[in-house]
């Protein structure tokens, strides 16, 4: 069966691109040449901000200028804190989306669609989109909301707009991995569904929109969130036995389980390497390592029967559990970090635009079909 009539485009390649390369084969990401790795090891998510709009490291004053940009960004407009108050509980992705929007009107550059205006838009969105979420987190636990701390970098503005407090350094490092981790990956579905926006010459803060609804799906970013409600079905007193089981019973049902499998990588996601780590160190120290060994058990399990592999969803599920992130805002905070790579594909995108406009393999009644009047069919 061909690609195209399998339904998901599958190592069909779309466009090219000098912002992400990934090596399933290898388990290799990299951004603009920079291995995941070194950048999880040494970088901040500002420097990767810079490094995926303009596929260079940022010197001291480039990146201070960028940290600057991102502080004055950070408010909301009064405008969009009504909304956000106004609307009913619901999805964290669904007020992402709508607030992401609302920002739209706001924006100082709403109706400039240059190249200069579109960077500006996206550095707004990305300083924007953790005041959204921490503040989505805030009005969900019931505290009053908390104005963004100009002094603090992005991993730690959002901990502390979210907490209340001024966050630990492992809490934010912790943080700021988790960000560097999922900025970007190539054409994964949101970004894909960004870029088809941008060529068609809409505007960047339309095309982020796009990126919000796709990631939301449990097959792309929203499996975060399904991870951990796995989990807490099984809850965490549950024996590594009980865990197997669940999970045999799970696969012998035939039922998908969230943060395994991936559609470019057939070895370990090299970002699950970090998050795995991390999930067992803040398990530890947060005093409730069982998430993590549990995740463990089932990681062997899925492993060994179906060979498959943990993504990027899977440990990043206990890693924010144990921080004491409430599970509605897993899929956001992908987002938040996410923006920075949307953003960057879509400036591409914009550079060298060409509508993105594929052909459908034509299977439905043969033509010509006789029109009938409505009373003869
Ligand atoms: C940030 C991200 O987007 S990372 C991905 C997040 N999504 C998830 O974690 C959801 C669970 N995983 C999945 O649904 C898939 O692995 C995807 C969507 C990520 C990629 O899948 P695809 O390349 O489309 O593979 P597809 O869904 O066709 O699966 C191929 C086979 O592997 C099986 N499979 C794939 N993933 C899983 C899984 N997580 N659990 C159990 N079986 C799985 C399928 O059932 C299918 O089996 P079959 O051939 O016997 O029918
Ligand atoms: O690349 C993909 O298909 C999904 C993914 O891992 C991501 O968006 O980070």
């Amino acid at each position: 069966m061909s690609a195209a009539a399998k339904g998901g485009l599958e190592d069909v390649v779309a466009t090219s691109s000098s912002i992400c390369f990934i090596d399933g084969e290898r388990g290799v990401l990299s951004y603009c040449g920079y291995d995941v790795h070194d950048l999880a090891q040494s970088a901040t998510f500002e420097e990767v901000c810079y490094l995926l709009w303009h596929r260079r490291l940022p010197n001291r004053a480039e990146l201070g200028d960028l940290q600057s940009q991102f502080a004055a960004a950070r408010a909301l407009p009064d405008g969009v804190v009504r909304l956000m108050r106004s609307l009913p509980p619901g999805d964290g992705m669904d007020l992402l989306r709508t607030l992401a929007s609302a920002l739209s009107h706001y924006d100082p550059d709403a109706s400039d669609n240059s190249a200069a205006a579109n960077y500006r838009k996206a550095v707004r969105l990305t300083a924007q989109m953790g005041t959204l979420v921490a503040s989505y987190g805030r009005m969900l636990q019931g505290g009053g909301l908390i104005a963004p701390d100009t002094s603090l970098s992005q991993a730690a503005n959002f901990l502390y707009m979210l907490k209340g407090n001024r966050p630990d350094p492992t809490s934010v490092r912790a943080f700021d991995i988790g960000l560097i981790l999922h900025a970007d990956h190539e054409l994964n579905a949101s970004t894909f569904a960004a870029r088809v926006c941008a060529a068609t010459l809409s505007d960047v803060h339309s095309a982020v929109v796009a990126g919000i609804g796709t990631l939301k799906g449990p097959l792309h970013g929203g499996a975060n969130a399904e991870v951990m409600k796995m989990l807490l079905d099984l809850g965490e007193d549950a024996t590594d036995d009980r865990a197997e089981a669940f999970v045999r019973g799970k696969l012998a049902r035939k039922e998908k389980i969230s943060g395994f499998g991936h559609r470019v990588y057939k070895t370990e996601d090299p970002r699950a390497t970090h998050l795995r780590r991390m999930s067992k160190e803040l398990g530890e120290r947060a005093g409730h390592p069982r998430w993590f060994q549990i995740s463990q058990r089932i990681e062997q399990v899925v492993t060994s029967e179906k060979k498959l592999f943990p993504n990027v969803d899977f440990y990043s599920a206990s890693t924010y559990y144990t921080m004491g992130i409430p599970i509605d805002l897993y899929t956001p905070i992908f987002a938040v970090s996410r923006v920075s790579g949307w953003t960057a594909h879509i400036l591409e995108q914009l550079a060298n635009n060409r509508l993105i406009r594929p052909r459908a393999d034509y299977v439905g009644p043969t033509y010509p079909q006789r029109f009938l009047p409505r009373d003869q069919r």
